[in-house]
């Protein structure tokens, strides 16, 4: 059995490097709280010189939200919801901070999104609650450091379209996609034959079929080699992380799914490989820490020197296997509803959403994920949605029929 190095994400602190630099990038971090949140605002520390926080946005953590205000003092947070606003607004007037203004909901993270003196955007609001903001950002032309892959798989073609049309630069976070785009870096977009994404196959790699109906909540929250939300760590043990991964690489690299592919590669140290028409294979390989995919995105087009180095070591046994899609039917849901179109990945998002959700309460089993992403999938019928808002419709709709099969109605 080969040795799986430890999970090592966001541990110890990149030496910080002062270079006394004139001009700041000046970032809104969507999700500044949450594990993304955490890593990029971590990068900020250890390169002071190079980036500047303007805004943050959170959800319901007000502690930390407080916290990141008396360190960055943003001109402008937004929290999920009034109710935290006023918790925030009410504990930095206390603490003689009535400079930081204070808002909320999907209104208040926009303007945190779209803040003039902001130029570059971290998404990582988790799910399709930082899809408006995100697509307000692009269409005020900040470039973005995409890690919230939900908005992809939901509503990809308005996000691409409207990049495109504000010449904005989606710069993918995401570990695998980040790879990829490195990688494209060898060669042009017309000489790639297919993409492989890696999987670490989640703790449920080596799992019998038969006992995936007892998996609990916390075997189901033990990543073998990242540390992470809940929500995306509960996808990889289902690997509809992985079936997200396939639809934001078919978005983010115009390519269709026959040219996407996944294979199982335990020690997450390989991020993805891209395959070219001449036979050629470029993989992108680091440390399993996001600060690296982070800090590519931020520096993008430069490379900034870091001590986030890579112990070639962990090189003498890479395993990549083909992923079963028998114990993991979210991959298989994934692929389909990829072929489907529209309406099915934004109600394969959004019903995986309620499950993940269900799950994490006990209301179902780990095998009741994707039998009720499956079921609200059978009742889906195809629709154009030609406006973010339409999407929200249709998420709306399928977190409906994913609550009522739950429900059992
Ligand atoms: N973590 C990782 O290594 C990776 C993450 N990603 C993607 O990045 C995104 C973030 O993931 P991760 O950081 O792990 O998730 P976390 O759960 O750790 O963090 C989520 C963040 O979103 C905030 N949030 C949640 N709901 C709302 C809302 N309604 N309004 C405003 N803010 C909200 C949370 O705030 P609060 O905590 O205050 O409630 C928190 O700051 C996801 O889309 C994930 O798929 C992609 C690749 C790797
Ligand atoms: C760090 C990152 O990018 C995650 O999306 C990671 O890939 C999750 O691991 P899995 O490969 O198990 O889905
Ligand atoms: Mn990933």
């Amino acid at each position: 059995m080969p040795e799986i190095h430890h999970k090592n994400q966001s541990s110890g602190k990149i030496t910080p490097i002062c270079e006394n630099r004139n001009v700041k990038k000046k970032l809104a971090i969507l999700g500044s709280t949450g594990s993304i949140g955490h890593s990029t605002l971590s990068i900020c520390e250890s390169f002071p010189d190079r980036y500047k926080v303007v805004s943050l946005a959170a959800g319901v953590n007000v502690e930390a939200a407080y916290n990141q205000c008396l360190q960055w003092f943003p001109r402008v947070i937004s929290m999920a919801t009034e109710e935290h606003a006023q918790r925030l607004r009410t504990m930095l007037h206390q603490a003689g901070h009535h400079e930081i203004e204070v808002l909320w909901g999907s209104e208040g993270a926009t303007v945190v999104a779209t803040h003039p003196e902001v130029d570059f955007v971290v998404s990582a609001i988790v799910g399709v609650a930082g899809l408006e903001a995100t697509y307000a950002a692009i269409c005020a032309g900040k470039t973005i450091g995409l890690a919230n892959k939900e908005c992809l798989v939901a509503a990809g073609d308005l996000i691409i379209a409207a990049a495109k049309k504000h010449n904005v630069a989606l710069l993918p976070i995401d570990s695998e996609h980040n790879a990829v785009h490195q990688a494209m870096r060898g060669g042009s977009p017309n000489e790639v034959k297919q993409i492989w994404l890696t999987a670490s196959g989640g703790p449920f790699r080596n799992t019998p079929a038969a006992d995936f109906e007892h998996i609990t909540p916390a075997q189901a929250l033990k990543h073998p080699t990242w540390t992470m939300g809940q929500r995306i760590t509960i996808d990889s043990a289902t690997m509809m992380n992985k079936g997200f991964e396939v639809i934001e690489a078919c978005r983010l690299f115009d390519l269709p799914p026959a040219q996407v592919q996944v294979t199982v590669h335990p020690q997450s140290t390989v991020h993805s490989l891209v395959e070219f028409v001449d036979g050629s294979i470029l993989a992108q390989i680091s440390v399993t820490d996001m600060r690296l995919p982070i800090l590519y995105a931020l520096a993008y087009p430069e490379r900034v020197p870091s001590d986030l180095t890579f112990d070639l070591k962990l090189l003498s046994h890479l395993d990549f296997s083909q992923p079963d899609l028998s114990r993991f039917p979210c991959l298989r849901l994934a692929y389909e509803a990829a072929a489907a179109g529209q309406s099915a990945c934004i109600a394969l998002n959004a019903a995986d959403e309620i499950a993940v959700a269900a799950f994490l309460a006990g209301q179902i089993p780990f095998l009741g994920i994707p039998r009720t992403i499956e079921k609200v999938l059978e009742k889906t019928t195809h629709a154009s949605q030609a406006s973010i808002q339409q999407v929200l419709v249709a998420d709306q709709a399928a977190r409906e029929l994913a609550r009522q099969i739950i429900a059992g109605v």
